[in-house]
């Protein structure tokens, strides 16, 4: 990033710095090549022109911010195109830069409706299908959510029943309730979407199975017969995208349209199942790939042996959701981190100079856990996703052993991280004081993109209860004396111990600290449920009768995993040892303050005496110290290029001021010297003599 015309605060910051920058951001990023590589792509969007020329969006109503999203998208693509970038990461590092923040309009296209065409349709279906969608002729989304129900998908009322008359599914909207409501990019965009919608063969229902539904012309974009669709109106943020509805009425699509690969349904001659998981009967039955689900020749629908299958693609969705959530959490520390190294507020002493905000203990206390938990979060989506990598090729054989265990990790992770990053994205916009409430800060539109993951892809105390169901099962097969995979080893310890931390704070007590109080909370969840089941109530009234504490105790599963993780982590090679020295204090703070704020978890049992929390308390307050040197040098390991952050406060020169006089300059409202309501409203009322008709109207 340019040196030039960085402001002395910063560059003395810079100065300052105990570690080399490069050393931790290549390790960060995955090595010096990967660095090189994403500046050089990243470059490339920063000087192009196109992207200088943009309006800011924030000057813009959700139709332009549609529009502007939809030009950039396309315009996004074709360089990529150019470029030759075929590369998913690559691809990932000139799209985050060139589309700075902007929810693409398309994005549900590529990121779900090629991907369930690749994952969930047959080989015929592919070859259809994917020329058209890749090349833009078919432009797609993936509709689920309905009006009345999200989290329960058995409970969505969309139906496609089969007619073996005409081989043709009829899909059909028969409530209110059933309407989709809330996918992205398909109330203007879309012209094809792969629906969920409960499939009815032979009288019987046997769930929700996709689809594939043309919804609009190919030829001009007309919505067809037997369609509503439209947008669902203005959200909390995501202006770029066309979140919509939609319905059928009777709708009548053929039967190749069920995406089959993994199921199928009606009367087919055999050798057209060319299904890599499902085959039709008459060949030997250890002959059959029955992975999934099949269909005997009658048209007999068989469900699915093994659901697990499905974890795979959750697995990698919940990683870039925790990501997605770490990188947000990032660039708000890179914001409000450099703002305050820049901002000064309140002479300490009469006539003394103005301390830059950051040297003051509280700032420090809200901001430095956050970078912290920045550094983790970025650090646990690494490792869910490489380790997703790693398994992927078992689950493809069939080999599911290590999928639950990641499956409830990611469930929980994607929860845990998405309400870390928000919640700490807007205590990031509250140390900016009031230059946080402009959207200059850049920090409304990071928290707006990043808060919906608490909502979609699972809904995140649902997606908690998961990971505690999961932990359950654990919690049960340890007391009956069996052995558990890797990270949940810990469930069933023996509880009866107190803390080893010493003033020093070493590493290894803080991970016991957080092991004993998972393993502590895990069993108490068991506990709870298993007293209200003897005391008579049914499963399922046990199970919201220990809701609270499952919930407790996903959440310091996850957090236990966020600590570990971090600390294995910077163990790494690559790292320097001034490095290490620094990423050491910057993970203890994570542990310590984690500690701190859920003390009563750590002490209910006597695990925790008191003299050891003011070994923490201590230990919080010098690591503050420790850290503050290398506050900047921490966030621009980061490598966050200037247009990312799209921040008039956390630029890399630190020249804040001029830039946010310059953004009110740019306003629309500036561009005139008398705004048109002056006519309208003002004049009237400060000269009534020249009443307006709108006076006129409102004295009769
Ligand atoms: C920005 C955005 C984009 C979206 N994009 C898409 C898309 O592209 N495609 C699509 O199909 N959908 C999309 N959705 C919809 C999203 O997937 C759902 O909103 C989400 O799954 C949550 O479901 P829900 O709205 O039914 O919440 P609800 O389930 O109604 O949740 C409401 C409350 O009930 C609680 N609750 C529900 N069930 C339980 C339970 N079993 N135990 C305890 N508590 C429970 C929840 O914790 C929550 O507090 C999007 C949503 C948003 C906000």
């Amino acid at each position: 990033m340019s040196q030039e015309n960085v402001t002395p605060d910063l560059a003395r910051e810079r100065s300052k710095a105990t570690f080399d920058v490069e050393n931790l951001a290549e390790f960060m990023i995955g090595g010096r090549d990967r660095l090189k590589r994403k500046r050089f792509l990243q470059n490339i969007a920063i000087q192009d022109p196109f992207f200088k020329k943009q309006k800011s969006w924030s000057f813009c109503s959700v139709e332009e911010q549609y529009d502007m999203g939809l030009s950039k998208s396309i315009y996004i693509q074709k360089k990529l195109q150019e470029m030759g970038i075929t590369d998913m990461q690559e691809a990932f590092y000139y799209r985050e830069c060139a589309a700075a923040h902007e929810n693409s309009p398309l994005g549900l296209h590529y990121a779900m409706f090629l991907p369930t065409i690749n994952k969930q349709a047959t080989p015929e279906q592919k070859k259809k299908w994917l020329p058209l969608a890749e090349n833009y002729k078919m432009i797609g989304t993936y509709a689920q959510t309905e009006l009345g129900h999200g989290t329960f998908i058995r409970g969505l009322e969309t139906t496609a029943t089969y007619d073996p008359k005409t081989k043709e599914f009829i899909l059909d909207s028969p409530t209110l309730t059933s309407k989709k409501y809330w996918p992205g990019c398909l109330g203007k965009t879309s012209n094809h979407c792969v629906v969920m919608a409960q499939l009815y063969t032979q009288g019987k229902s046997h769930g929700p199975h996709m689809f594939m539904v043309q919804i609009r012309s190919m030829e001009d974009h007309s919505v067809l017969p037997g369609i509503e669709v439209g947008v669902i109106g203005n959200k909390f943020g995501y202006g770029t995208n066309d979140n919509g509805f939609l319905s059928f009425d009777k709708l009548r699509i053929p039967r190749e349209n069920m995406l089959m690969r993994y199921s199928q349904v009606g009367r087919i001659p055999r050798e057209n199942m060319l299904m890599r998981y499902s085959q039709v009967s008459r060949i030997p039955r250890e002959n059959m790939l029955m992975r999934y689900s099949q269909v005997h020749e009658d048209g007999t629908y068989v469900k699915p042996q093994n659901a697990k299958l499905a974890y795979g693609s959750m697995v990698l969705i919940r990683s870039s959701i925790v990501s997605d959530a770490a990188r947000g959490l990032a660039q708000a520390c890179v914001i409000s981190i450099r703002y305050s190294a820049v901002r000064r507020q309140t002479e300490a002493y009469p006539g003394g100079e103005e301390p830059q905000i950051l040297d003051y203990q509280t700032q420090q206390y809200r901001l430095f856990p956050l970078l912290a938990s920045a550094y983790s979060l970025q650090l646990a989506g690494k490792y869910v996703f490489n380790t997703y990598l790693e398994v992927n090729d078992q689950i493809e054989k069939g080999n599911l052993e290590s999928m639950p265990e990641l499956h409830a990790l990611s469930a929980g992770l994607k929860a845990f991280s998405t309400y870390e990053a928000s919640a700490g994205i807007e205590v990031c916009r509250i140390c900016c004081g009031g230059h946080g409430y402009s959207q200059a800060s850049g920090l409304p539109k990071i928290y707006v993109d990043v808060v919906p993951g608490c909502t979609y892809e699972g809904e995140n105390t649902v997606m908690m209860l998961q990971t505690a169901r999961y932990l359950m099962k654990c919690y049960s097969r340890a007391k009956q004396g069996q052995k558990l995979p890797g990270f949940v080893q810990y469930i069933g310890q023996n509880l009866n111990k107190k803390s080893c931390m010493s003033e020093e704070v070493a590493l290894g007590c803080l991970v016991m600290a957080y092991e004993h109080r998972a393993a502590r909370l895990v069993e108490a969840a068991a506990m709870r449920m298993q007293s209200l089941i003897q005391g008579g109530k049914k499963q399922h009234e046990a199970w919201n009768g220990s809701s609270v504490q499952l919930f407790w105790a996903a959440k310091a599963h996850c957090h236990l995993f966020c600590v570990k993780n971090f600390v294995d982590a910077i163990q790494a090679k690559s790292l320097s040892s001034k490095t290490v020295t620094v990423m050491k204090s910057v993970c203890q703070l994570y542990g310590v303050h984690g500690i701190l704020e859920n003390l009563g978890e750590f002490m209910q049992d006597g695990f925790f005496s008191g003299e050891q929390v003011g070994y923490l308390q201590r230990k919080m307050l010098a690591l503050f110290e420790n850290i503050r040197p290398n506050a900047v040098a921490l966030v621009d390991a980061f490598d966050y290029p200037d247009m990312v952050l799209g921040s008039c406060l956390g630029r890399y020169d630190g020249q804040v001021y001029q830039a946010l006089y310059d953004y009110a300059k740019s306003a629309p409202m500036n561009q005139t010297e008398i705004h048109s309501t002056y006519y309208k409203h003002l004049k009237p009322l400060i000269n009534p003599e020249t009443t307006s008709d709108a006076m006129q109207f409102a004295k009769l």
